[in-house]
């Protein structure tokens, strides 16, 4: 049976000091952050998703960001290598934690660079974004990694936001979903539907019509219920100030058999 697991990775004490790129830096609130991340958690078990934590790697301030740090395809783990030096770490608990789900291992190296954050995936077609945090070379190990296992890998442009799912990300019909004035090339995607708020582009598919979404983007959340979809709101603001998302606070292992 295809597994429903989760990884997810406690935030760091040291969460306040993460990096920020495209926003002013705020106060971070450790505390309500983890307050923040138990409900995120939770969100998911409550749909049917098992969770599994990464061992917290607390002298990194950003690895609650875990989606960054591997990318899955199928039951292979690419562990990703970040264009930020500083988070290069994160990776090692990482290793640890596909291989013991028992994935196939694969890396990045240098001098290719790649977030996970940059990645996604709808059904065989794999967008890569190239932004700040993952480069050309990235991109050719990425389609190296992934073609010969039956993956068309798509590369767009990304330069006004963080990452590729910081613009973007897709319904479970397959229709791509953004902020317009964050997405750099739109036409890029078959079906792409424009929302009204920049959190509201990002979506973690739960299963069936449920989408899990911040609860910043209330208007999209009210446009995608007329759609016919579910969303479940979770408050992530303690993240949101570091340029996080509901995506990059989980790495969703759909397709491992156990
Ligand atoms: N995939 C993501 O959206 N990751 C967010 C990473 C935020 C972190 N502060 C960073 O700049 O790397």
């Amino acid at each position: 049976m295809p597994s429903k697991k989760a990884l997810v990775r406690r935030p760091s004490p040291r969460l306040a000091e993460g990096l920020v790129t495209h926003i002013e830096r705020e106060k971070v609130d450790a505390g309500l952050a983890t307050e923040q991340w138990e409900a995120y958690v939770e969100a998911l078990r409550e749909h049917g998703w098992e969770t599994v934590e990464v061992d917290p790697a607390d002298d990194n301030p950003d690895s609650v960001f875990v989606e960054d740090t591997v990318v899955m395809y199928r039951n292979v783990a690419l562990i990703a290598r970040s264009g930020a030096e500083s988070r290069r770490e994160e990776t090692i608990g990482v290793e640890e934690a596909v291989a013991r789900l028992g994935c196939s291992v694969n890396w990045i190296w240098e001098p290719g660079t790649l977030d996970g954050g940059d990645v996604l995936k709808i059904g065989d077609t794999i967008y890569v974004g190239r932004g700040g945090r993952t480069n050309a070379a990235g991109i050719q190990q990425l389609r190296a990694a992934f073609e010969p296992l039956g993956a068309q890998v798509v590369a767009v442009p990304v330069s006004k936001v963080l990452h590729l799912k910081s613009a973007v990300t897709a319904l479970p019909d397959g229709t791509v979903i953004g902020h317009i004035p964050k997405v750099d090339r739109p036409s890029l995607f078959p079906r792409f539907l424009s929302v009204p708020e920049e959190s509201g582009a990002h979506v973690v598919l739960l299963g069936g019509d449920k989408l899990l979404m911040a609860a910043s983007a209330p208007k999209t959340a009210e446009l995608l219920a007329d759609l016919g979809f579910e969303p479940v709101l979770v408050d992530i603001g303690e993240f949101e100030k570091l340029e996080g998302c509901v995506t990059c606070l989980s790495v969703r292992m759909r397709d491992l058999y156990a």
